[in-house]
């Protein structure tokens, strides 16, 4: 079609055109899959509906495996093996798992031994796994981060995981284009943190919901990959699947020499280049959203509640929930208040903190440590600051810092220097906050009881957590360090305008040597599900949450009690804590279902809790009327513990995106009904305790005498498997002519995303081989030997 008459297209509709494998009237596509992430927590069942079903990994050259959640991030030095250095059992076994996965399937993976683990989100770029133009995914939701590079990257369920493992592919649908436009100038003491704090305020964690973000603008222009990366990372948690910046010379230069990239000086490398210029959006793209941001209104951000849009610039006080619009945020503002242990009115500037995380996917690449170290050069933490941990995103990062000198700028003032690992941004390892603690944090979620239970989380950007540390309080950073009018920390920071001197790693102390043992294991145990966790409903069954290679039970019409909620944002963290993803099955997490909200304490039941009322104890049917159920982590542990708690169906009047496919991959219904009123009667049967139907093949949600409520909308290929209890990774698989062509098509168009060992281009007549094999080499041997290459 000749360019005039081409309808003008968005960064993410010229990636998501270009994977197109088959599209379905209803709008249902197959998307091709150039990138896949792998971490212990999301892949154990996945791998194990590949095996129940023997089917093999069709791309290990495009798969790359890490272990980062439950490591410890204590020192490595008397690290023989993995499954001898984790002490706690569950996290053992996931990491334990994954070894025994990589092996099995042939797949590239960086072990606690290699100086190229670290998160996940972290890695990929480092390694230029990741790559303009590609898709990117990860059992995990900040896969996001990605898009930094014009890499359409989004995190899906463990069922998803398993069906890009089987086929390289998903099933997927368009989503809505957002556009986050940021023009001006950042002034000194702004980061990129800031600007996506202030972003997630201004649009509400449930904004992006159903769209990809694309993020430009003078600002977005002139950040550095690390600062793009951490925009992008928190798109989620403005409810966006996705967050993408068009690539750009940054990016190029970036790439140069990533041992994955295509090799800069090769005709391969221009071919890359000339593709990856083409990926801007078109003039006069149209975006379903568009935000405007003026970067002089940005000022360091901090959160005040327990959900990330709870922003208030450091200059501000804690807010008054009185003065909130509804009802509804009132309540959730004094809930949020009280959790924080927090009084209106308080300058921000005055609230003690006792922890301070430089750390997680966000904010620990060499960037974030060069930054925090500026702050904290020649100066010490604060005498009320019990721990302070600068946690690099990476064995690579880590080492570079060390070259640089920073760990000792940190170690000197107070700071433990620790190894790679998610660490406290979320407790899955011995790293967490003991209850009632306060931390000044670099990550990106502030839910109740993620960094440990009943933990205070305040997030931050690297700059603003260290000026915390310094002055033992949330500090405003432009107080406490001079910015030499630079325009802003991104592009201030640099090796070459920083003089840190100091000796190397090999020359110093190990700081974590310092960590007395017995503080581990007494934080451990306090944040571990114990073996006296209450025993509820263990007589309600049901066959959903089998494995998706084994078919899904059908779903056709539900009837039930139906329990009725209130609360907006219930996001997965409360649905199903941390401490409950060491599992390496799909069942049995019913118990756990709510946790936090469910039990005072370990067996003791919270009676106020709808679930542990009559009749709701056997409900089958969650009706909530706050939007935006599911938000946050991507873990299906949260429809598998709904799942065996009995709960086939959830209403609500929107959904987060990956919490709504993952139901569907179990078997599940969820069902989103704007029209309040409509809500409002279903929601009005729950309250009277009284049964509710819901009719899928029918659409429609009726009392318990059979008299219609409402209607509902379901996506007709999704109504299908549900009603028929179809396994997707096999409806995918007779697909398989065409996924083939498509790799073919890939192979010659884009020759730089077949990893080593591939395609062995000896096909007759030109016919390349597209037969799933193992490639021939790994790294997974003597590190210390190997070059830092595939
Ligand atoms: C464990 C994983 C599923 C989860 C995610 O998806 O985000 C985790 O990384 C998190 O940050 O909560
Ligand atoms: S958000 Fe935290 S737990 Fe999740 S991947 Fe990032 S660092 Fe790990």
């Amino acid at each position: 079609m000749p360019a005039a008459e081409r309808t003008p297209q968005t960064l993410y509709d010229k990636v998501f055109q270009a994977h197109i494998v088959d599209e379905k009237l209803d709008g249902t596509i197959l998307l091709y899959i150039d990138r896949h992430l792998v971490h212990e927590v999301t892949s154990p069942q996945a791998f194990e509906g590949l095996e129940v079903a023997g089917r093999k990994v069709r791309r290990p050259d495009c798969t790359l495996a890490t272990t980062d959640h439950n490591v410890p991030t204590t020192s490595r030095k008397a690290l023989k093996d993995i499954a001898s250095f984790i002490q706690e059992d569950d996290s053992r076994t996931q990491c334990v798992t994954l070894e025994e996965n990589v092996k099995k399937f042939g797949i590239t993976y960086f072990g606690l031994s290699d100086k190229r683990q670290g998160i996940v989100h972290v890695i990929g770029p480092e390694q230029g796994f990741t790559l303009p133009g590609t898709t990117v995914v990860c059992g995990d939701s900040h896969t996001s981060t990605h898009g930094a590079f014009g890499a359409l990257a989004f995190g899906i369920g463990t069922s998803e995981v398993e069906h890009v493992l089987a086929t390289q592919c998903l099933i997927t649908k368009r989503s809505k284009n957002m556009r986050i436009q940021i023009d001006g100038e950042l002034a000194p003491g702004v980061s990129s943190k800031d600007v996506v704090l202030h972003a997630i305020g201004k649009i509400g964690t449930a904004g992006g919901t159903g769209a990809v973000i694309e993020f430009c603008g003078s600002v977005i222009r002139s950040l550095s990959m690390e600062a793009r990366m951490s925009i992008c990372n928190m798109s989620i948690e403005g409810g966006a699947r996705a967050g993408m910046v068009a690539p750009d010379d940054i990016t190029f230069e970036y790439l140069k020499g990533k041992p994955l990239a295509p090799k800069y000086g090769t005709e391969e490398w221009d071919r890359a280049v000339a593709y990856w210029k083409s990926l801007r959006s078109d003039p006069d793209a149209k975006y379903d959203i568009d935000v405007f941001i003026d970067a002089k209104d940005i000022i360091p951000t901090v959160t005040w509640g327990t959900s990330p849009e709870d922003v208030v610039p450091i200059t501000g006080v804690v807010p008054d929930p009185e003065t909130f619009p509804t009802e509804a945020k009132k309540a959730a503002g004094r809930r949020m208040l009280e959790y924080m242990g927090l009084v209106p009115g308080t300058p921000m500037e005055e609230v003690v903190v006792d922890k301070v995380f430089i750390g997680s996917c966000t904010n620990s690449r060499i960037e974030d440590l060069r930054a925090a170290a500026m702050v904290v050069k020649g100066k010490k933490i604060a005498s009320n600051i019990k721990r302070a941990m600068i946690v690099p995103g990476s064995g690579l990062v880590k080492d570079q810092a060390e070259k640089e000198g920073l760990d000792k700028i940190f170690v000197d003032a107070g700071f433990e220097w620790r190894e790679a690992g998610c660490s406290m941004c979320l407790g899955m390892n011995p790293d967490i906050l003991s209850p009632k603690e306060r931390c000044a944090s670099t990550s990106n979620r502030n839910f109740e009881g993620r960094q440990g239970a009943q933990g205070r989380t305040h997030l931050m950007s690297p700059v603003m957590a260290a000026a915390a540390a310094i002055a033992g309080k949330l500090a405003d950073v432009r107080k406490i360090s001079q910015f030499n009018g630079s325009p802003h920390i991104e592009a201030a920071v640099t090796p070459e305008s920083t003089t840190f001197s100091g000796p190397s790693a090999s020359e110093k102390a190990h700081p974590d040597e310092r960590i007395e043992t017995s503080d581990t294991e007494k934080e451990t145990l306090t944040d571990q599900p114990q073996d006296s966790s209450p025993q509820v409903n263990t007589t309600v069954t049901h066959a959903g949450g089998t494995s998706a290679a084994g078919g899904l039970p059908k779903f056709t019409v539900l009837r039930g009690i139906a329990a009725p909620m209130e609360k907006g944002n219930i996001d997965t963290d409360a649905i199903i804590p941390k401490q409950f993803l060491k599992t390496i099955k799909r069942t049995g997490l019913g118990n756990a279902l709510f946790y936090e909200m469910r039990y005072l304490e370990p067996g003791v039941e919270n009676p106020d809790f709808v679930l542990n009322r009559e009749p709701y104890r056997s409900a089958r049917i969650i009706v909530c009327t706050g939007a935006n159920f599911g938000c946050g982590s991507s873990r299906e542990h949260a429809p598998w513990a709904l799942n065996d708690f009995g709960v086939k169906c959830v209403i609500a009047p929107s959904f987060a995106d990956i919490f709504f496919n993952n139901s569907f991959k179990n078997g599940m219904l969820p069902i989103a009904i704007k029209n309040k009123e409509d809500l409002e009667k279903v929601h009005a049967e729950a309250v009277a305790g009284r049964e509710v139907e819901v009719d899928l093949p029918n659409q429609l949600i009726k009392d318990a005498s059979g008299n219609t409520l409402c209607a509902f909308e379901v996506e007709e290929f999704r109504k299908h498997c549900l009603v028929n209890g179809l396994d997707d990774i096999g409806l995918t698989m007779q697909l398989e002519d065409k996924i083939a062509e498509f790799e073919r098509k890939m192979s010659r168009e884009t020759p730089w995303l077949d990893g080593s060992g591939y395609l062995k281009r000896k096909g007759a007549g030109g016919k390349l081989a597209v037969k799933a094999a193992p490639v021939p080499k790994t790294n997974r041997g003597d590190v210390k030997t190997e070059p830092l290459e595939w």
